[in-house]
């Protein structure tokens, strides 16, 4: 089961023609992960700012598919590739009443706040991405 939430397209998340503009997307997806950690308990704040743990983004594959305007629903479905030892292999699905608008593959890497190098995952936030563990959409390219 991929992590689900569902976020409104407002009327500043898109550009002059109406249509979304994608950092807003970008932005969005930021909200959609740190919601996937508290999902199992973890707070980003609390790992950036007592563990001293950041989750930078190192890698993304973006597919655009159709657009999204004002007043739809982008449906987020958050599936978990893989989990390295510090790092996170993400797809992401994002659809409006069932039809895929955008995707994205996404490998964040767990690093020290501290001096910026990798860092393993500690084991409360390996279980917890456990949940919404899909290696079978794993593809060569990622
Ligand atoms: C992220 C890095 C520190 C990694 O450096 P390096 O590659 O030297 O580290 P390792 O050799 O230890 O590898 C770690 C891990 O990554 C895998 N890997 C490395 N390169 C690749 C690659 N090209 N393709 C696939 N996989 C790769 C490697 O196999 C290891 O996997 P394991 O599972 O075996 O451990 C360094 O690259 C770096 O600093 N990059 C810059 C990151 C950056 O600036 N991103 C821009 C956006 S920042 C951001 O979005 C962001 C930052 C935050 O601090 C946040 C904090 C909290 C929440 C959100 C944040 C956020 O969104």
């Amino acid at each position: 089961m991929p992590f689900k939430i569902s976020k409104p397209m407002r009327f500043g998340d898109c550009d002059l023609t109406g249509i979304a503009y994608h950092p807003a997307y970008l932005s969005m997806l930021v909200d959609v992960n740190e919601a996937m950690f508290a999902s199992f308990g973890v707070t980003w704040k609390e790992l950036m700012y007592d563990r001293k743990l950041g989750l930078p983004s190192l890698k993304m594959n973006i597919l655009f598919k159709k657009p999204a305007v004002y007043g739809d629903t982008l449906d987020f479905n958050v599936h978990v590739r893989r989990i390295g030892k510090s790092s996170l292999d993400l797809y992401t699905v994002v659809e409006v009443d069932g039809e895929v608008i955008w995707t994205i593959e996404q490998l964040i890497v767990m690093t020290s706040t501290v001096d910026h190098k990798s860092h393993p995952w500690p084991e409360d936030c390996r279980l917890g991405l456990t949940t919404y563990l899909h290696p079978e959409l794993l593809t060569d390219e990622a």
